[in-house]
């Protein structure tokens, strides 16, 4: 038994014809697997992720997903979008967006169980948003909007969560419970988190995966600054300790796709 639920094979995909962003990409992801996604602006992370959404569709490979060793047509995936996807002045509840990740058991007139509506409160209550349950999502902290959508994400029990830059809602206060809340959900989901903050993902995660036009994988998370280096090519990087969680500290160096936002001197 393998426990993989997710294969990408040769994957080569991008948005216009002959223009490849991605190329020849392998991946397997593991029950209970606990994969970092690091690289690059523009390195091809978002593009990687919608490819395993089935919102893009690769020129050449496949993409096989798995159950117990057998092959099923598709899997349960909870996704938490980037804080800047999310209309906040969408007049919606807490309690209604964390059901909205439940599928209605109606199609035409949209009707929820008691059960469903059960299972919503429950993960609230997880998520520690039982006070909060009727407020409009405009009127949530970063944090709390956070947990409101990581709520909506694990609702439906996916076989794999998805956060992409998890780091954008920005709560301090709340990081630590966060990546606790994490840990848990990883006993049961295998989880991907895309983030630029290298020593975070460092710090969590059981495997690595640097994307960078390609894919370079790295079994186990204790990576060497010369393998991000070399992953990250034209960008030098380094991990340095700092506090609870390891930091990444860019050398100083020109014409860098990802510069966009070089440290001070
Ligand atoms: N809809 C699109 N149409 C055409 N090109 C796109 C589209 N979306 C992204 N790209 C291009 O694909 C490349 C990879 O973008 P992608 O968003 O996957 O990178 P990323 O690693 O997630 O970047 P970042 O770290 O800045 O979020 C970039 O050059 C980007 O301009």
């Amino acid at each position: 038994m393998t426990n993989k639920i997710l294969e990408l094979k040769n994957i080569t995909v991008g948005y216009e014809a002959n223009r490849p962003i991605l190329n020849d990409v392998n991946l397997d992801v593991y029950q209970n697997d606990f994969l970092g996604i690091i690289g690059p602006n523009g390195g091809g992370k978002t593009t990687l992720l919608k490819t395993m959404l089935g919102l893009i569709k690769p020129s050449t490979g496949d993409i096989s997903f798995y159950k117990k060793d057998q092959s099923v047509s598709r899997l349960n995936i909870g996704y938490l979008p980037q804080i800047n996807q999310i209309d906040r002045k969408f007049p919606i509840s807490v309690f209604d967006v964390i059901l909205s990740g439940l599928t209605p058991r109606r199609k035409f007139f949209t009707y929820f169980t008691n059960e469903q509506k059960q299972q919503a409160k429950d993960v609230a209550n997880r998520m520690g948003l039982e006070s909060l349950i009727n407020r409009p999502i405009g009127n949530l902290s970063g944090g709390q909007l956070q947990r409101t959508l990581l709520g909506r994400a694990i609702v439906d029990n996916p076989d794999l969560l998805i956060l992409d830059e998890p780091n954008s809602y920005v709560d301090k206060r709340f990081e630590t419970n966060f990546y606790k809340t994490l840990e848990e959900i990883n006993l049961n989901t295998a989880i991907i988190i895309v983030s630029h903050d290298v020593g975070t993902v460092i710090s969590l995660v059981k495997n690595i995966a640097c994307v960078n036009e390609g894919l370079h994988y790295h079994s186990g998370s204790n990576v060497s600054n010369e393998w991000l280096e070399q992953t990250y090519t034209s960008c030098p990087i380094e991990i340095v300790g700092h506090g609870d969680f390891p930091h990444r500290i860019l050398e100083k160096h020109d014409g860098c796709k990802c510069c966009d936002n070089p440290l001070p001197d």
